[in-house]
């Protein structure tokens, strides 16, 4: 699209004029006035109007809701914005997201908006690259239970996780810097834990330490992990902003993949009327900032988003639609062994499987919990049924038998 940056939003209203709102929104977030403005400076301020585009309304007795609303959309001139995340949705949803039941469904970039982002540094091939894993899902793991612990243990639990075979291993995103486990002592500590699991399981091993501090310290604290040997980044996106993550992800310096937390985002999409919703949020805005691989709620597990949501989701973060890399994603939450058939099913192999509390639940332990699913992994690309597997794998065996299977 040239010149403008277009926005999709779903208006729920009884009785409004739907058109009449459409034309509000255009003018009252671009120039303001229009009616009132003599036809010389109507003529200087064209170029600077929001048009509307479409507006497809849907009466009560046809909309899933039973509540009447419209579909809205409106091109911005990109001549009024900066190129950068925070301009361009405060331009579209700025007081906006304040005024009624109004929704941002989505937002299509012009070309030249595009232009300002590289996207994700290593993107789905990237990681893989790094990992050396070319064919099957991707395994990561979640530290639990880390406030109150010391090097020693984070150490010991570390290397736990990592002879179960995964492939990454990250930080819980409520572990931030604190005198037990600093952060470069925490990456020295976790990085040795890899090298020795690397001499038994042969495996490269991704830890994404929790990037925290002050929003102007990100960039000097992501640069002390990567020189205490940090080789990835977790982030809370939505604590910080984009346009933090932007910044982290095109500095030179910053090396590494960024896996981003969906922390805070329950208080943005989860709502039909207000908010902005998931595909979007945790999809196209992620990626277009720069995240590698995007952590967000599976349809299956103990937080849930609704499927077609979620598949919505992953194709913002996969589609050939944007010139940008495509970031991993990461549907998480109570996800067990038991899952991984429908994980596959619907995410196909560009998928990381993640998992805090279906490792380390695990009734043989914490490496058992990561060989169980590796062994579920291994049996669904095989397109073996995991009872039949897990017939040969004490490990799967144990997993389904705590959490069953779910088809
Ligand atoms: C809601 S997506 C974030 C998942 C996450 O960070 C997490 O700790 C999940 O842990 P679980 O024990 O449910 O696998």
């Amino acid at each position: 699209m040239s010149g403008y940056c277009r926005a999709t939003y779903r208006c729920y209203d009884e009785k409004a004029d739907f058109g009449k709102k459409a034309q509000g929104i255009a003018v009252g977030l671009t120039v303001g006035s229009w009616t009132d403005l003599p036809e010389a400076r109507k003529a200087e301020m064209e170029k600077h109007l929001g048009k509307v585009v479409s507006v497809t309304e849907v009466p009560a007795a046809e909309s899933p809701t039973g509540e009447r609303y419209a579909d809205i959309v409106i091109d911005y001139p990109d001549i009024n914005f900066s190129r950068d995340i925070p301009a361009l949705l405060v331009t579209v949803f700025g007081k906006l997201s304040m005024d009624g039941r109004i929704k941002l469904i989505d937002l299509d970039f012009s070309e030249d908006f595009l232009s300002a982002f590289p996207g994700p540094k290593f993107g789905i091939e990237g990681v893989r690259k790094q990992l050396g894993v070319e064919n099957r899902p991707l395994l990561m793991s979640i530290f639990k239970s880390v406030i109150g612990h010391d090097l020693p243990n984070l150490r010991e639990q570390f290397f736990r996780q990592a002879l179960g075979g995964v492939d990454l291993i990250k930080d819980d995103e409520i572990l931030f810097e604190n005198p037990l486990t600093p952060l470069e002592k925490r990456v020295e500590a976790c990085m040795a834990a890899a090298a020795e699991a690397k001499r038994e399981t042969g495996q490269e091993l991704l830890y994404a330490v929790n990037l925290t501090g002050p929003t102007f310290k990100l960039a000097e604290n992501a640069k002390r992990a990567i020189r205490a040997g940090a080789n990835a980044l977790l982030f809370n996106v939505l604590a910080y902003g984009f346009d933090a993550l932007a910044e982290l992800a095109r500095d030179p310096e910053i090396h590494v993949p960024i896996a981003a937390h969906p922390a805070v985002s329950g208080a943005i999409y989860p709502s039909p009327h207000y908010g902005i919703a998931a595909p979007l949020l945790l999809g196209k805005l992620m990626r277009l900032a720069g995240a590698d691989l995007v952590l967000f709620p599976s349809p299956y597990g103990s937080v849930v988003m609704p499927k077609e949501e979620n598949m919505a989701l992953k194709d913002a973060l996969t589609s050939d639609g944007l010139p940008l890399r495509k970031s991993f994603p990461v549907p998480s939450a109570g996800i067990h062994p038991g899952l991984v058939p429908l994980i596959h099913r619907d995410f196909g192999l560009d998928v990381v499987v993640n998992a805090g509390g279906g490792i380390h639940g695990h009734p043989l332990g914490t490496a058992a919990g990561g060989r169980a699913f590796r062994q579920a992994i291994d049996a669904v690309l095989a397109g073996e049924p995991l009872r039949e597997a897990a017939k040969r794998h004490d490990e799967l065996r144990a997993a389904i038998e705590a959490w069953g299977i779910k088809e």
